[in-house]
């Protein structure tokens, strides 16, 4: 049975370099665990870090993040490679998104978008970014999707469908554009589960997630497009790493196949 594959070229994004004069106070509180990056950094060290702030040894690990639609697979596949020793494996942190204080702003936001949806955003990108910078223990890590995907992919569809205030989007883009300005997010390779959105609304039923329940095939044909748009066509955003596009619409059986087939293109990412 043949399994259609494809490495896409990669493309770094690379984010305006930050001197830093200043800051003096927040760097003493960063001290041990990062370090800045010299704004004329050359070899050695990953494109688009000079001038940033970056996790001490992190230069180092290999990152790969799992992106796709929603219901798309991404824990399965996840959960596939954490049986491996050298891959630690990070889900998305929504159990926080579900609960932040006794409040569960997922669910508000598919209640009310128009209100709710810059505080859901601002929240995953708080913890998205915690994400990223939490210490790898591992020579691989594979992380569910990423601060990119969080601002790309959600926040711009919430914006594009009106669904977001105008000033609410410009608030979170000013953040967004502050933290990759500043911060080093290493990534090297994304693993795109490329779906057709009916899978992943059929997936969505069968997964029955309380506040999910409300979501519409359209919702993730917009979502899909977007992603699209962003990892195949590249018409929107930076990709910050090569792509791997890996079709899942196949059952488990032969998804867990295509996974075992695709291991050596994955960890590979490690040599890059
Ligand atoms: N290849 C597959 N075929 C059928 N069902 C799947 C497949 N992969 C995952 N599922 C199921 O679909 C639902 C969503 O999968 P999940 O891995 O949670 O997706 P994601 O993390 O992308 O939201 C779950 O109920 C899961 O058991
Ligand atoms: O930036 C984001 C990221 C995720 N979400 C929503 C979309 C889904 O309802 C969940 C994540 O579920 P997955 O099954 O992992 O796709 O969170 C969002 O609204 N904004």
């Amino acid at each position: 049975m043949s399994v259609c594959v494809t490495l896409v070229s990669a493309r770094r994004a690379v984010a305006p370099a930050c001197l830093w004069t200043g800051w003096s106070g927040w760097r003493k509180a960063c001290a041990g665990g990062f370090r800045l990056v010299p704004s004329r950094a050359r070899s050695g060290t990953r494109p688009g870090a000079a001038g940033k702030l970056l996790r001490d040894g992190e230069d180092r690990k290999a990152v790969i993040c799992v992106e796709g639609n929603i219901a798309s697979g991404k824990t399965t596949c996840l959960e596939y490679f954490s049986k491996t020793s050298s891959i630690e494996v990070l889900t998305e942190p929504i159990s926080k998104w579900r609960d932040v204080r006794g409040h569960n702003p997922l669910a508000l936001m598919y209640q009310d978008p128009l209100r709710w949806g810059i505080t859901l955003q601002t929240y995953v990108q708080l913890t998205m970014l915690d994400r990223h910078l939490s210490a790898v223990a591992a020579p691989v890590r594979m992380m569910e999707r990423s601060i990119f995907s969080a601002k790309y992919i959600f926040v711009e569809n919430l914006f594009r469908s009106g669904k977001m205030p105008e000033v609410d989007y410009a608030v979170l883009s000013e953040w967004f554009d502050w933290i990759t300005a500043n911060i080093c997010i290493p990534v090297d390779l994304i693993v795109y589960l490329q779906t057709s959105p009916q899978t992943c609304h059929e997936r969505l039923k069968q997964r029955c997630r309380e506040e999910e329940k409300v979501i519409p095939l359209e919702y993730l044909e917009s979502i899909h497009q977007l992603y699209e748009e962003w990892l195949i066509r590249r018409t929107s955003w930076p990709v910050p790493a090569p792509v791997l596009v890996i079709p899942a619409d196949h059952n488990l059986q032969r998804m867990l196949h295509q996974y075992e087939e695709n291991r050596a293109k994955i960890l590979a990412a490690s040599c890059l």
